[in-house]
């Protein structure tokens, strides 16, 4: 076998792999970018912008069931499942060859098949043999295997984003972003929906009041939530599945036609002979250092969601992409800093988050003030027929920066990115209030978000 020579060989061709390829092009660098499925990888594909459009049904649905509030008479609507999933496919068809002619345009070599070490500065693909200066790995992320007998019996949001037929009931195990996501959305379209969570809170990581306004939502429109539940096994029923867990010391059981895994991604590195490439990896994690390097092999870097230590999220993978394409260029100068990394849970309402949640602010030691606000009887609220408005937006009281802003509906989706603005160039609550916003919109509540100075 013949080696071939590159400056830069990518492992996956997803936002982060496709981060890395603007600066390393721009500087002549040689690049090989090795993907085994379509270009563009989750976020395109499977991920963020599939599940957008049928979030976008579901907020259609929403609208038409508070219709009745603007004196507007509507029938019961009709879902036509497989249309919407024949849309969802259609949108994205054609993003694979886009990018495909994008890459070659940049003159990156695209190799089809899967990528695995074979030396420290060497990678085999087929039965190719690409020796590199650089190699990075972006081989994204997979659903978490539950260690669990009948696990074999669940899906993932892949088949969610293809099945062409409604189903009747669905349980989602863990109450994390893909299954709220999807669970509004088929809650919405007349499926029962059961969401089975392992900690005592929905979506863990967020803050907890604003949690609690999703939860009380989710409920509304029909959502049944368990935390707290140890899930012990799946079994077949005849043509349905049945739920085993614990609630305390009681058991339990639920059924339904589909069992979701919606309980996590993990990095998807396991396959890539780390050892061959002398990469370290705790717990099939590889060991990172702050400029997303391998900390056993500098010739290696890492981004988007096969870094373990930096949430899983589109925007990031894009963004660590062009980290590491930077440090390839300028030598390790460039550190990732994840402050004001805005991000939405895409329910409707959608719950949207930056920085730090109260608990967290609370812990850094700094004096803040919390300006919580529900905001149902606001007159743009009430426009709307907001079900649900609300507000937590912490500010460091000696700075006056946004430590933290947490909305749940309220255009909550669109504003926080004002937040994450403020938050990245040092805006001030006081220059977020003294900013003349148009009127009526939904930003210019933000004025009242932030209370009296
Ligand atoms: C259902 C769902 C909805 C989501 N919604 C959102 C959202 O609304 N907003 C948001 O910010 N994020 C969202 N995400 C997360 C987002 O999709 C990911 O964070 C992002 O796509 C990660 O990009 P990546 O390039 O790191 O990985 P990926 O896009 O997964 O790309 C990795 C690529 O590597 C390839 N690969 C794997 N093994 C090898 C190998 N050995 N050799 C070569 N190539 C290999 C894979 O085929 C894949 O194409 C969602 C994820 C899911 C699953
Ligand atoms: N809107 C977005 O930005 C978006 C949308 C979808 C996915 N994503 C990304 O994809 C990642 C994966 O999404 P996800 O929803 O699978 O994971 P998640 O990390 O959001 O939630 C997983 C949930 O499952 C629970 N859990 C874990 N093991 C369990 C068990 N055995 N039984 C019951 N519950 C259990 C966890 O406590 C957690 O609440 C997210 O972390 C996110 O970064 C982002």
């Amino acid at each position: 076998m013949t080696s071939e020579r590159f400056d830069v060989v990518i492992l996956g061709g997803g936002n982060a792999g496709i981060g890395v390829t603007g600066p390393v092009r721009r500087a002549g660098l040689s690049v090989a970018m090795i993907e085994p499925r379509e270009l563009g990888g989750t976020c395109p594909n499977r991920g963020c912008t599939p599940k957008k459009i049928l979030v976008a049904a579901g907020q259609a649905l929403h609208d038409i069931d508070r219709a009745s509030v603007h004196h507007i008479a509507v029938g019961k609507p009709r879902l036509n499942w497989a249309a919407l999933i024949d849309r969802e496919k259609a949108m994205i068809r054609d993003i694979p060859s886009n990018l495909a002619r994008a890459m070659a345009r940049r003159e990156v070599e695209v190799i089809r098949g899967k990528g695995v070490f074979v030396a420290p500065d060497a990678i085999g693909v087929g039965d190719r043999l690409l020796q590199a200066k650089h190699i990075v790995v972006a081989t994204g992320s997979k659903v978490r295997a539950l260690p669990i007998p009948g696990a074999e019996h669940m899906i993932t949001s892949d088949e969610l984003l293809s099945e062409r037929e409604l189903p009747g009931s669905v349980i989602f195990i863990g109450g994390g972003v893909i299954s709220l996501e999807f669970g509004h959305v088929y809650a919405r379209a007349g499926t029962t929906v059961s969401v089975l969570e392992a900690l005592p809170q929905l979506l863990p990581v967020m803050d907890c009041d604003a949690v609690a306004q999703l939860h009380a939502e989710s409920e509304r429109i029909g959502i049944k939530i368990t935390t707290d539940v140890k899930v012990r096994r799946i079994e077949q029923v005849g043509h349905r599945l049945r739920v085993v867990f614990t609630d305390g010391d009681i058991e339990q059981a639920l059924e339904a036609d589909r069992v979701v895994n919606g309980a996590g991604r993990i990095a998807n590195v396991d396959a890539l002979d780390l050892a061959k490439g002398r990469v370290e990896q705790v717990n099939r994690r590889i060991v990172v250092d702050r400029y997303l390097r391998s900390a056993s092999n500098p010739q290696v870097h890492v981004c988007g969601d096969a870094v373990p230590v930096s949430p899983q999220l589109s925007p990031l993978a894009t963004y660590e992409g062009e980290i590491v394409g930077r440090n390839i260029v300028d030598g390790p100068r460039h550190a990732p800093d994840y402050a004001g990394i805005a991000t939405s849970v895409y329910t409707v309402p959608s719950l949207a988050a930056v920085g730090l949640t109260e608990n967290a602010a609370q812990q850094s030691g700094l004096t803040i003030d919390v300006h919580v606000n529900d905001m149902r009887d606001w007159f743009s609220s009430q426009s709307y027929a907001e079900t649900v408005a609300w507000s937590k937006i912490i500010v460091d009281r000696a700075s006056d920066l946004i430590l933290g802003a947490h909305l749940v509906g309220h255009a909550g989706q669109e504003l926080i990115n004002v937040f994450g603005l403020a938050m990245k160039f040092g805006i001030t609550a006081k220059q977020l209030r003294d900013n003349v916003y148009a009127y009526p919109t939904f930003s210019a509540d933000i004025k009242h978000m932030l209370g009296h100075a």
